[in-house]
């Protein structure tokens, strides 16, 4: 046994370290987990740059950002609306947009990005990146699925590269997964360990494998509950009742799934189909491409296994 933990108990010589602190952040992507990380990252004392791809889906984000800064703030500061005001006054004064990505990490010392779960599309960004971005600056990938190094080679930077893997709803969620490939220095990985402590959550570690710890054990779990009501099982509503009663989990498996969007589960499933066609965990399904077919992909668009019309 001693040997499989071998590699998690590396140590660090920090008297060596050139570990770089990290103060400005671009995020790009500013959908459900862009426009989360940069309120945390912002609420916890960075300077961010959040980029999408033209003004008004950014203004759109910025909406839905302020609203969640609003929730943080009624909590945080129950008794003191007036503090609470200019918390979310402060944090908002700390991120900047911009829909130009290139120009967006001129000073970044972080890039995290958040885009749509395509290989090729964060490859060409990526690429376009590592040209206009400063030396130090250090990418980071929220990938769900996708392999970082498969990422990563598009840069000139491997030794500057990994994941940092936040879950959705991101103010909210503890965790982040920080993930490095072979080339990722000990430096970087030290510094994206610290930004994420520094965003006040937990991070763990894993190596560069399909959907790291959590979403390798989330979505086969999510895919198997589907395959109870494809085989006419159960009903969505049992299942998600009993896992939340009888396993204790905050949501069942078709309520978080509607949350996470289920174009992204497709995304993942998929992905996973094509590369390991074997594994019976990795089967796409027919009720799940059905639905994102017919634009029903969970809260966002207001339907997917639920309706969340309001
Ligand atoms: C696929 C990817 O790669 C990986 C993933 O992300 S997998 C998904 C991981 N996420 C999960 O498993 C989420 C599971 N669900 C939960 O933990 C909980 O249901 C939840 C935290 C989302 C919501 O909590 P819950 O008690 O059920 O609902 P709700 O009453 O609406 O929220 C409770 C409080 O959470 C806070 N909250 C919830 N969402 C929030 C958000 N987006 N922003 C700020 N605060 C939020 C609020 O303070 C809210 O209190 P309020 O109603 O007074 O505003
Ligand atoms: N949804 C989740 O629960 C979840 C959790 C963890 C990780 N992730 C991962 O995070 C990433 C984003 O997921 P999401 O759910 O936020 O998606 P989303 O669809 O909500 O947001 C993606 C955003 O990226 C923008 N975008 C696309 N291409 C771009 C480009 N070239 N330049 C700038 N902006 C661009 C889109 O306009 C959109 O606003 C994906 O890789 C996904 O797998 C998702």
């Amino acid at each position: 046994m001693a040997g499989v933990f071998k590699v998690f108990n590396r140590s660090f010589s920090s008297s060596a370290s050139t570990m770089a602190q990290i103060k400005q952040v671009t995020v790009i992507g500013s959908g459900l987990m862009g426009a989360g990380i940069a309120q945390v990252a912002a609420s916890t004392g960075h300077n961010v740059v959040l980029v999408d791809q033209n003004q008004d889906i950014l203004d759109k984000s910025m909406g839905n950002l302020r609203k969640s800064l609003q929730r943080v703030a009624k909590k945080k500061y129950a008794d003191d609306a007036a503090g609470g005001e200019n918390f979310v006054k402060d944090v908002l004064g700390k991120i900047q947009t911009e829909t130009d990505s290139a120009k967006s990490v001129l000073k970044a010392d972080l890039v995290i990005e958040a885009i749509v779960e395509n290989l090729d599309v964060k490859r060409k960004l990526f690429k376009q990146l590592d040209q206009a971005a400063p030396q130090h600056t250090i990418f980071a990938s929220n990938t769900s699925s996708l392999p970082i190094s498969d990422i990563a080679t598009s840069t000139k930077r491997l030794d500057r590269f990994g994941g940092l893997h936040y879950f959705n709803p991101v103010p909210m969620m503890k965790l982040v997964e920080v993930i490095r490939i072979p080339d990722t220095s000990d430096d970087t990985f030290k510094s994206l360990v610290e930004f994420g402590k520094a965003n006040g959550k937990v991070t763990v570690e894993c190596k560069d494998t399909p959907g790291f710890i959590v979403n390798r054990l989330l979505v086969p779990y999510m895919m198997e509950s589907v395959r109870l009501v494809e085989r006419g099982d159960a009903s969505p509503r049992d299942i998600d009742t009993a896992m939340k009663l009888g396993a204790g989990y905050p949501m069942g498996p078709f309520e978080l799934a509607d949350y996470v969007g289920l174009d992204t589960v497709k995304f993942i499933i998929d992905g996973w189909c094509e590369k390991y066609p074997d594994n019976p965990l990795f089967q796409p399904s027919a009720m799940v491409n059905k639905l994102v077919s017919e634009g029903k992909l969970g809260m966002k668009t207001g339907e997917g296994f639920y309706s969340h019309k309001k």
